[in-house]
């Protein structure tokens, strides 16, 4: 059955620092974008290598998934993420500090590897300190820290960086990052449950590769997720401004609004799911939901800004459905494994990234610069993804269900 820690404050207060965790993360992951030419031109780096260097990050975080949700399931939440806050935050500052280009990989690095730990490790708490029927909307909710955390991050970061150049700025992020392990040290606190600790560290991933369901649901949120990683990570403010003649910052206004729509769709969907106790459906129902607003925006004829914001708004907003992916994977095994279930469920929808860039530049090449097919792969990607969730079991271990549920 499931535990909870028992003082209400404690439980808000570790949601609180995962939660901002997830939010730091985020600014961090994208910092370097938001100086690109003058951190290139300050360390004699050519944009491919300047690409490198930035993407050195991933390079940690998407493998480091397995490794964390396994610490997750063995060592719990305090041992594993307060010092990867603080190797989040020191990774951070060395890149900032630098002058060497050896040291600022090594600082991207060590914020990949302490970063890694965030958005697994902010559903961990959810799923061992607070009730099963408030997973949905409280993983919304830290999802929904993230996408602000992009988008409202970017904005006022770059106002900073052309006032104060991006040195101070990156170490002043830093310095947030040692207030926030503070923060971590003195409130994130785990439970202590009479749960079974596996025998065996590896054994959580014994059940999650073993498992059709927890593949087929990776898939499913994968191609969930295609769209943000896709559309909104790389190729859409090009496709909005060769399709619909927007200018460069009215693509990037209206493609921002997908992130906007995703915070406020992450939390909706986990609000009407934890409501209806029910994930299924509203996965295969937002999936296509999504896939029509962005067909739309896609092929549809606007010219306007507004139009086109507001048609990525919505995909955003149906696209937060893919949150409930998380809590239909955990929710078929035993608490002791969540953590592993949780990150595979991540590493596979972050990986999609490897596969989809590539082929949409591959596909728009072939077409002599058009968006025409290439771009066709997102709504196709929502609906297969609405399809394979057809298939998928619907199933409750008895660990995820309280105690109000079960005696009712
Ligand atoms: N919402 C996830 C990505 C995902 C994977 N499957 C379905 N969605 C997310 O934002 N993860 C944050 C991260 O970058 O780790």
């Amino acid at each position: 059955m499931h535990s909870t820690i028992k003082k209400p404050s404690l439980r808000w207060l570790a949601f609180t620092c995962v939660c901002l965790f997830f939010l730091f993360e985020f600014v961090v992951r994208i910092e370097p974008s938001l100086a690109a030419s003058d951190i290139a031109h300050f360390l004699g780096l050519s944009n491919t290598e300047f690409g490198v260097l930035a993407s050195l990050f991933f390079w940690v975080y998407a493998p480091m998934q397995l490794v964390v949700g396994l610490a997750l399931d063995r060592f719990g939440v305090r041992r594993t993420l307060v010092p990867a806050v603080l190797l989040c935050a020191l990774g951070a500052a060395l890149f900032a500090a630098s002058n060497q280009l050896a040291l600022t990989a090594v600082g991207r690095l060590l914020t990949g590897f302490g970063a890694s730990f965030a958005f697994v490790g902010a559903l961990y708490v959810v799923n061992h300190q607070f009730a099963p029927e408030r997973f949905a909307v409280l993983s919304g909710i830290v999802n929904a820290m993230g996408m602000l955390g992009a988008a409202v991050g970017a904005v006022a970061l770059s106002g900073l960086i052309e006032v104060n150049g991006w040195r101070p700025v990156f170490l002043l992020t830093g310095a947030a990052g040692a207030g926030l392990f503070v923060l971590a040290f003195l409130f994130l606190h785990g439970v202590r449950t009479n749960e079974s600790r596996n025998s065996h560290l590896l054994a959580p991933l014994r059940t999650v590769f073993s498992s059709r369901r927890i593949w087929l649901i990776a898939v499913v949120g994968s191609l969930f997720y295609m769209p943000v990683n896709v559309f909104a990570g790389l190729w859409g403010q090009q496709e909005m401004i060769k399709d619909h003649t927007l200018s460069p910052v009215q693509a990037e206004t209206a493609v921002s609004m997908i992130y906007w729509g995703m915070a406020a769709g992450s939390v909706l969907s986990g609000i009407v799911s934890d409501w209806l106790g029910h994930r299924k459906w509203l996965v295969v129902v937002t999936a296509l939901l999504a896939a029509l607003a962005y067909s739309l925006a896609i092929y549809g004829p606007t010219t306007s800004v507004l139009q086109s914001a507001a048609l990525l708004f919505m995909g955003g907003l149906f696209g937060g459905g893919q949150m409930l992916t998380f809590a239909m994977a955990k929710e078929g095994e035993p608490t002791e494994v969540s953590g592993s279930v949780i990150a595979f469920v991540n590493m596979v929808g972050i990986g999609s990234a490897l596969i989809f860039q590539p082929l949409l530049g591959y596909l728009v090449d072939l077409e002599h610069g058009s968006f025409a097919i290439a771009a066709s792969t997102i709504p196709l990607c929502l609906l297969a993804s609405a399809l394979l969730a057809l298939l998928v079991r619907e199933q409750r271990h008895p660990d995820h269900i309280s105690a109000t549920q079960a005696t009712t």
